[in-house]
C-alpha cells in the first residue's frame, strides 16, 4: 500500500492508496466514532455503499444520504438537505462524515462537514480518477449559478482512503475527465512525467499499474504544493492551471453539461496558447491538442460568446478588482500568475476559438 503524509502548518493527514481499502475503512482512522453519516451519490450508492457500511461492523451507528449523481448536485439545496440528514441522524461534534464518491461528493460532503456544528471530522473515500486531486488539499465547496465553488472553505479531511479498485467501473468519459487533472499536475511540475502521459492512450491501453503510478505522482505534486501554501496565498494558485476558462465554461454551459476535466482540458490548451503569446515561448500546445483529440475529448466550443465568458472569468476566485489573473507557463514546471486586460483576453479567446475550429 502507498501512504503519503500531507503536513501543513496546521494539520497532518495521510492519503492511503491501494485496492480493497473500502472494506476496512475504520482501520485508517485515528479515532473511533460511534455515529457515522456516509454521503454518496446515486451511482456510487449502487456500487460501493454496502461495502463501506459493512466495514464499520455492528457497534457503530451508520446512516447514509444519497444525492443524485452529477455536478448539479453540488448545490445549496443538497447542502441544506444533507444538514437536515445530519441533524435527524443525531450527529454530534464527535461524529464522522464519510465522503464516498468522486469530486462532486467530496466537495459537497466536505463542505457539510466543515460547517455542521462549526465543523466535524470527515474522511475522503474517492472513487474517481479525478478525485486523486479533489480529495487532497482540503478545498470543499458548493457551486452558485454565477460560478463554481463560490461557497466553500479550506477544511482538510482526517484521511484520504483511495481504493483504486473502485476505478474499474468508471465510464470512459470519467477516465478522460480525471486524466485532465493528471495532465495538469504534469504541466505544472515535471516535463518527463507530462511526456509519459502524452505517450499513453488512456482509452485503449488502460493499465491499472500505470494508472496507479500516475495517480500517486499527481497526488505528490499536489501534496508538495498544499504543504507549503494550504490556503492559496501564492503557489497553490498553480493548481488552478486551466481553471479560469474551465470553470467559466462549466458555469456557462450548465453544471454537468461538460465534465470538470473536459473543461479544464480546454482551459489548459487556452493557457498554453496565451503563455506562448505573452512570453514568446514554445509550449506543447500541439502535443496536448493531439493527445486530447486522440482520446476523444470534446474540443469544439462554437456556441459560447467570448464576452459572456470573459464576464464569467472575472468571477474566478483568483481575480482582483475584476481583473482576470491566469496561471500561465514559461516552460513545463515553471508556472506564473499573470494579470490580463479585458481587451487582451477577448483577442486571446477569439484566436483560441479560431484555432480550435481549424483543429
Ligand atoms: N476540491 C478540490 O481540490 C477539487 C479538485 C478537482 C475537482 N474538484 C471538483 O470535483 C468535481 C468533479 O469530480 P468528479 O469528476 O469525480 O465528478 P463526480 O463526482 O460527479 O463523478 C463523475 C461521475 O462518475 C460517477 N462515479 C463515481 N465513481 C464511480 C465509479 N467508481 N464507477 C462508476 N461511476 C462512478 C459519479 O456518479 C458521476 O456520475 C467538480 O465539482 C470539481 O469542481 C475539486
Ligand atoms: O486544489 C486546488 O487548489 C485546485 O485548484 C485544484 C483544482 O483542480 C480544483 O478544481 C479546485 O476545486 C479549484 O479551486 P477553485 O478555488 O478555483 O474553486
Ligand atoms: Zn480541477
Amino acid at each position: 500500500m502507498s501512504s503519503l503524509e500531507i503536513k501543513t502548518s496546521t494539520n497532518i493527514y495521510h492519503v492511503y492508496v491501494d485496492v480493497k481499502l473500502r472494506h476496512k475503512l475504520p482501520s485508517f482512522l485515528e479515532k473511533e466514532y460511534s455515529n457515522v453519516l456516509i454521503i454518496t451519490d446515486s451511482h456510487v450508492e449502487k456500487l460501493f455503499l454496502d461495502d463501506v457500511i459493512h466495514s464499520f461492523g455492528t457497534t457503530t451507528k451508520v446512516s447514509y444520504a444519497v444525492v443524485p449523481a452529477g455536478e448539479s448536485s453540488k448545490s445549496i439545496e443538497n447542502y441544506f438537505n444533507l444538514m437536515t440528514s445530519a441533524i435527524e441522524n443525531g450527529l454530534d461534534r464527535h461524529s464522522l462524515i464519510v465522503a464516498l464518491g468522486g469530486g462532486m461528493v467530496g466537495d459537497l460532503a466536505g463542505f457539510v462537514a466543515a460547517t455542521y456544528m462549526r465543523g466535524i471530522d470527515y474522511v475522503q473515500v474517492p472513487t474517481t480518477i479525478l478525485a486523486h486531486d479533489s480529495s487532497v488539499g482540503g478545498k470543499v465547496a458548493i457551486n452558485h449559478p454565477e460560478g463554481k465553488n463560490l461557497i466553500g472553505n479550506f477544511y482538510p479531511p482526517q484521511a484520504v482512503v483511495y481504493d483504486v479498485e473502485t476505478l474499474n467501473s468508471l465510464p470512459e468519459k470519467e477516465v478522460r475527465s480525471g486524466y485532465a487533472e493528471i495532465v495538469k499536475h504534469g504541466l505544472i511540475s515535471d516535463e518527463a512525467f507530462f511526456n509519459q502521459v502524452m505517450e499513453q492512450n488512456i482509452l485503449s491501453t488502460f493499465n491499472p499499474q500505470i494508472l496507479k503510478k500516475h495517480l500517486i505522482k499527481g497526488i505528490s505534486v499536489k501534496a508538495n504544493i498544499v504543504e507549503t501554501d494550504e490556503k492559496e496565498g501564492n503557489i497553490r494558485k498553480y493548481l488552478n492551471l486551466g481553471h479560469t476558462l474551465g470553470h467559466a465554461l462549466e458555469a456557462e454551459l450548465g453544471y454537468g453539461k461538460i465534465t470538470h476535466g473536459e473543461a479544464v482540458a480546454l482551459g489548459m490548451l487556452f493557457a498554453l496558447q496565451v503563455s506562448e503569446k505573452v512570453y514568446g515561448v514554445t509550449l506543447p500546445y500541439d502535443t496536448l491538442y493531439n493527445w486530447l483529440s486522440k482520446n476523444n475529448y470534446p474540443l469544439h466550443l462554437s456556441r459560447v460568446d467570448k464576452y459572456v465568458l470573459l464576464n464569467r472569468m472575472k468571477k474566478d476566485k483568483k481575480s482582483r478588482d475584476l481583473k482576470v489573473q491566469m496561471v500561465l507557463l514559461k516552460a513545463i514546471g515553471q508556472s506564473t500568475i499573470e494579470q490580463l486586460d479585458d481587451e487582451q483576453l477577448i483577442q486571446f479567446l477569439e484566436n483560441f476559438f479560431r484555432e480550435l475550429v481549424k483543429g
